[in-house]
């Protein structure tokens, strides 16, 4: 980052999370390169704990691979603006606002739309989903510590109306919780993965990116 960006004043909604936003742009910038956040695709969170959680998400609309630190919005855990005259969040809030709170209560949530995610999403959707095993690179998500790993990654229909596929999202969380432990994918559209603060769940981008990689060369895809 060559600019020296300033600090928000005293009373802004996003005063003091000026270093978590800046993990937050500096993924912008690393998945932009990459391709997997090209076109103002993508959203990205990171969760203000407390009694009453809190999130901090990208504005919609942003060119991910140049976020400023005004670019993004703090959001009550309804996913409502904590205070007036902020921008518009994420047209994809809803899916952070379920996946901060609990159970799952992540720290952090990315989204990206590669390519190979995208293929993927398509290609299995008919199966529900599909099944990552033998790789090395598993044992970058969080807990895992072999590569003899089955590793599910759920796919949901894509729709516009978003509440209503958090709802969706929610119910295999509280249902089926081992089939949703760190990411999804959603069909022709992206992935979603969380984590315990933005370096996990950017880690958590890089892995299953890799593997989402590696599943469709070898598909052929
Ligand atoms: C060309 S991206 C289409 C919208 C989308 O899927 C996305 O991830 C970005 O939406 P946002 O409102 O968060 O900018
Ligand atoms: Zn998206």
């Amino acid at each position: 980052m060559s600019e020296v960006a300033e600090s928000f004043p005293v009373g802004h909604p996003l005063a003091g999370f000026e270093d978590q936003i800046d993990q937050l742009r500096e993924c912008g910038r690393l998945f932009h390169s990459r391709g997997w956040s090209v076109g103002t695709s993508s959203n990205y969170s990171v969760v203000i704990p407390g009694d009453s959680v809190e999130l901090i998400v990208t504005a919609s609309g942003k060119d991910k691979g140049r976020l400023k630190r005004g670019d993004f919005v703090r959001l009550d855990q309804e996913g409502c603006p904590t205070q007036a005259d902020q921008l518009k969040s994420s047209a994809e809030t809803m899916l952070h606002v379920v996946l901060a709170a609990e159970p799952v209560s992540a720290g952090s949530i990315l989204h990206t739309h590669s390519v190979w995610g995208t293929l993927l999403s398509d290609h299995f959707y008919d199966q529900g989903g599909f099944e990552i095993e033998g790789f090395e690179m598993l044992k970058g998500l969080e807990g895992t510590a072999t590569h003899e790993t089955e590793h599910w990654v759920p796919i949901f229909d894509n729709t516009q109306d978003i509440p209503s596929l958090a709802r969706e999202v929610q119910a295999m969380i509280e249902s089926q919780p081992e089939k949703i432990s760190h990411g999804f994918l959603i069909r022709k559209h992206g992935l979603y993965t969380w984590g315990r603060d933005v370096f996990a769940s950017r880690r958590h981008i890089e892995v299953y990116e890799f593997l989402f990689e590696c599943v469709g060369r070898k598909l052929g895809l």
